[in-house]
């Protein structure tokens, strides 16, 4: 049975025929009415943790008919779970067990860039190798080669970590071969696993003939397995069993004993550690996830009191405080250092909340796995789900690379390089691993995975890593953050500037002898007042500066002239952006500004082919690794990157960052916490940051601080993009009428420089353009109005326009794939988000707007802005005039484009 819980009982002791018992009555909201639930002995520990609002579900309940009613109460073979629809990650389970403020405190912090951290990755990573049959010695050196990165900033030498690695995977080796010996084994490595019955999700290092196998790399001397580890292979079982596999047992493999020297230690020296999974390990499991849903549930946070947490012999003991005392809150440790002051706690505690309601918002991505019908998923743009499995290859690296067949051109959220879930048809029940897109056209998709999937479906999947990455921003802002950077951040104090700086280096009396006086200040941009503003504001700014700048005013020139001139002073920059896409466009700028000393960090597929050969390796020789990232002048990643492990330990003198407009505050201050001072560069009237949830996450940083500190701020209002037709519409909704553009010759591009006017049709020969179309009154589609913009289209290629430079907005991705059925391949068609940041000499915007615009067509006008500013010389709108005309802002924009 299952429903939301309107009351919570007392739990009371009560004699039974068994002896003695707890009990605690849940009221509960279900599909046919309110029902009773009696839920027996330990159960009671859940009831002590539910409230009303949360959902349950009871799993074999006995129903009993009282005068009417029908009852249920646990029995035996039941399980009670709060919130079943938060999945719970197993090693969240194991932290809690551990220590309930454990579980919170690594929220907070993330894994740090510790040996034993790194040590445990690569044991992991030989792990996994050897049940594929790689070799021993070149799974060793391979996998600690590819951690140099790593080991380098350690300052760790590589042979001492392979001969270590090797101790640790000698005991799997041997304790492997005892089983191959023993005969038919059936091993796999890295299984993803989902329980949409018990609210658990997890990823089990390995399984041998169904049962669950957990790897440690510390030393355990005791006949059984620690209690945390226990949990967490348990929960692994309970995982497996909902599979249909009776798991009773379950191996824990502690590698390090086999390393120890006998005579130092006594105990037993047996890496592997079998022992036997009941149902009461696994209640307890549920129990434990129980506790962690109820505290998601209201956000609130544990003290240590929950569990038989034993502080003093614990390594985060004065972590804990320090957080305690800082955030003021309980502890069973105790507190230790100043409270932070009001304001600062608050906003700490409201951006805490808004990021675990985003978590919230994720996990509901999650429950979409099993809630939504594979056509419904298809529908909702969330799945491909009719892939006819093709074939499988295995790489040298040991990964497996997996082709399928697409049956149908249908449209969905994927792209090329995104973390998926591949499936075998069934992505929680069946087959299924996290894979990754590396190719997708119309007729074909290919992925790779660490398990050999017969992939007949790919899955959005929801990564509660930027989650998880934003805590750790906020936290290290707040807690770790400069004191005078805070007092900006919290409006006690305006934003400071040092006049000295901008004075020209070339002229440093230091080098020429000249006095003070003599030095002049530099000239940044000779042909842009605002830009040369922008670059001195950047050099100057002792603590934040802010770059307003509208579509094509030169933001990307004005981060690279900024970038060198802060070089020049000596300083070390990081240059950041929300997307690869904009770090990879500075970076481009740099290079033709003469510049190169930058390295560029990130994922291979994420970095953009030209950018390639600046990226860091992170594979190699540690010292060498280490000294290209140290050494750099300019290191260049994602905001995201910025929140790695790797990244979290490099400082900064100055932080560029770009597209700060679409950052969430937590997600800014990842990369700026890497600085001593910071520029942001963006546009608040265009995209917004996109959040799940919809609260505070959704205004930037970089609007706030527009707003409270105009005067560090700098608006480019000369851009080089639109023609004077264009632009006048944005140039006078969203810009006070500021934005001008730069050159007589921007203001006066027009259709005719491109083709003869007397090859298109007579409509289409203004620069701007509005096409009437009463449409078919779809909500999301209109093909009618998809009909005219491919009409559209092959006017302006018939007279000879490039397929290239055409483009098509739409706002929803079903009417994208309308549009992209009707055109040819090379003309982008495409949603506002993805157009961002890019111009076409003629762009084609379908609007699907019908009857009364009851579903907002581009969600809000900054999108509508971006799709208006992306053309340069053609923009041709599409839609229902009198639908459009509903709305004031899209009415004043249909009687600037037309008809007359
Ligand atoms: N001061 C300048 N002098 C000459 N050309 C410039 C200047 N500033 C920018 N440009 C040119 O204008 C074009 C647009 O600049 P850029 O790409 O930097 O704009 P942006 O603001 O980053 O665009 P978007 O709005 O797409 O992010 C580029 O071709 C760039 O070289």
């Amino acid at each position: 049975m299952e429903g939301t819980i309107t009351a919570v009982g007392d739990a009371k002791e009560v004699s039974t025929q068994y002896g003695k018992s707890d009990l605690a009555e849940l009221t509960v909201e279900t599909a046919t009415g309110e029902e009773q639930v009696t839920c027996w002995g330990k159960w009671t520990e859940t009831t002590e943790v539910a409230e009303p609002g949360m959902r349950v579900r009871v799993t074999n309940p006995e129903e009993r008919e009282y005068q009417g009613e029908t009852q249920y109460s646990t029995t035996g073979d039941s399980y009670v779970v709060l919130e079943p629809q938060f999945l719970v990650d197993v090693t969240d389970v194991r932290e809690y067990v551990q220590c309930p403020r454990m579980y919170y405190l690594n929220k907070l912090s993330s894994a740090p860039l510790k040996y034993p951290v790194i040590k445990g990755t690569i044991v992991h990573e030989v792990f996994g190798d050897l049940l594929r049959g790689v070799d021993f010695d070149d799974a060793v050196d391979d996998r600690v080669e590819e951690a140099g990165l790593d080991l380098g900033l350690l300052g760790m030498d590589a042979d001492e970590v392979r001969e270590e690695v090797a101790e640790n995977a000698r005991a799997i080796d041997a304790w492997l071969s005892q089983g191959k010996l023993s005969g038919d084994d059936e091993w796999r490595s890295e299984m993803t696993l989902i329980s949409e019955t018990f609210g658990i999700k997890g990823r089990a290092d390995a399984v041998r003939n169904g049962m669950p196998v957990e790897l440690k790399t510390g030393k355990n001397l005791k006949r059984d397995p620690r209690f945390e580890d226990k949990i967490q292979a348990a929960s692994y079982a309970l995982l497996l069993r909902e599979r249909g596999v009776e798991v009773d047992t379950a191996t824990l493999l502690y590698t390090k004993n086999a390393a120890l020297d006998r005579s130092e230690f006594s105990g037993d020296f047996s890496p592997a550690k079998e022992f036997s999974v009941g149902d009461g390990l696994m209640k307890y499991v549920v129990r434990a996830r129980n506790a962690i849903a109820a505290f998601e549930y209201d956000v609130s946070v544990p003290t240590g009191y929950e569990a038989d947490a034993v502080c003093e012999y614990c390594f985060e003991q004065d972590t804990c405080r320090v957080v305690a005392g800082r955030l003021d809150q309980e502890s069973k440790a105790g507190q230790i250092g100043r409270k932070l002051p009001e304001d600062e706690l608050e906003y700490y505690e409201e951006t805490y909340r808004a990021i675990e309601e985003e978590r919230v918002e994720t996990h509901k991505e999650y429950a979409k796995l099993w809630e939504q019908t594979p056509a419904e998923r298809a529908d909702d743009d969330r799945a491909l789900v009719d892939l006819a499995f093709e074939r499988k290859r295995e790489r040298a690296d040991g990964r497996w690379e997996l082709r399928a067949r697409r049956t149908s051109p249908a449209v969905s959220k994927l792209r090329e390089d995104d973390l998926v879930l591949a499936s075998d048809g069934d992505p929680v029940q069946g087959d299924a691993e996290l894979a990754y897109i590396e190719r997708l056209d119309d007729d074909e998709v290919v992925v790779s995975a660490a398990e050999p999937v017969e992939v007949c479906r790919l899955d959005v999947y929801p990564s509660e890593l930027s989650v998880a990455r934003m805590q750790v921003a906020l936290h290290d802002a707040l807690l770790k953050g400069d004191p005078d950077r805070k007092d900006v951040l919290f409006g006690r104090r305006e934003p400071e500037f040092d006049a000295e700086r901008a004075l020209d280096p070339e002229r440093d009396p230091g080098e020429s002898g000249e006095s003070m006086t003599e030095a002049e200040p530099e000239t940044f941009v000779d042909n842009n007042a605002a830009q040369d503003e922008a670059v001195r504001k950047a050099v100057t700014a002792e603590d934040v500066a802010l770059v307003h700048g509208p579509p094509g005013t030169g933001k990307t020139y004005t981060i690279g002239q900024a970038v060198r001139a802060m070089v020049a002073r000596g300083e070390r920059v990081l240059l950041s952006a929300f997307t690869n896409r904009a770090v990879d466009n500075a970076l481009e700028a740099l290079e033709e500004q003469g510049f190169t000393d930058f390295v560029r960090v990130g994922t291979e597929s994420g970095i953009r082919d030209d950018m390639l050969d600046y990226r860091l390796e992170t594979r190699g020789d540690p010292d060498e690794c280490a000294a290209r990232l140290q050494d750099a002048q300019v290191v260049a990643a994602t905001t995201a990157t910025c929140g790695s492990r790797v990244m979290r330990e490099q400082s900064f003198d100055a932080a560029l960052v770009d597209e700060a407009g679409q950052l969430t505050e937590p997600d800014a201050l990842a990369a700026v916490n890497l600085a001593e001072r910071f520029v942001l560069v963006g546009d608040h009237q265009q995209l917004p940051p996109v959040v799940r949830a919809e609260n505070e996450l959704q205004e930037s940083l970089f609007q706030r601080l527009v707003e409270r500190y105009p005067d560090a701020g700098v608006m480019l209002d000369k851009q080089y993009r639109m023609s004077q037709r264009i632009q006048a519409f944005a140039s006078a909704e969203f810009y006070d009428g500021e934005l001008r553009p730069a050159t007589g010759e921007i203001a006066g591009q027009h259709p005719r420089q491109l083709v003869d006017l007397d090859d298109l049709p007579e409509e289409l020969r203004d620069g701007v353009t509005f096409l009437d179309v009463p449409g078919d009154g779809g909500r999301n589609t209109d093909a009618v109005e998809a009909d005219r913009v491919a009409d559209v289209v092959s006017s302006y290629l018939a007279a000879g326009v490039a397929p290239g430079d055409v483009g098509v907005i739409a706002p929803f991705r079903a009417q994208v794939a309308e549009i992209t059925r009707r055109v040819p391949e090379s003309v982008t068609v495409d949603t506002v988000d993805r157009f961002q940041g890019s111009s076409k000499e003629v762009i084609v915007v379908s609007f699907v707007a019908s009857g009364d615009l009851e579903s907002p067509i581009f969600e809000d006008y900054r999108r509508v802005n971006v799709a208006l500013t992306r053309a340069k010389r053609a923009l041709v709108l599409v839609g229902d005039a009198d639908a459009l005309r509903t709305d004031p802002v899209y009415g004043r924009m249909v009687d600037w484009a037309g008809p007359d």
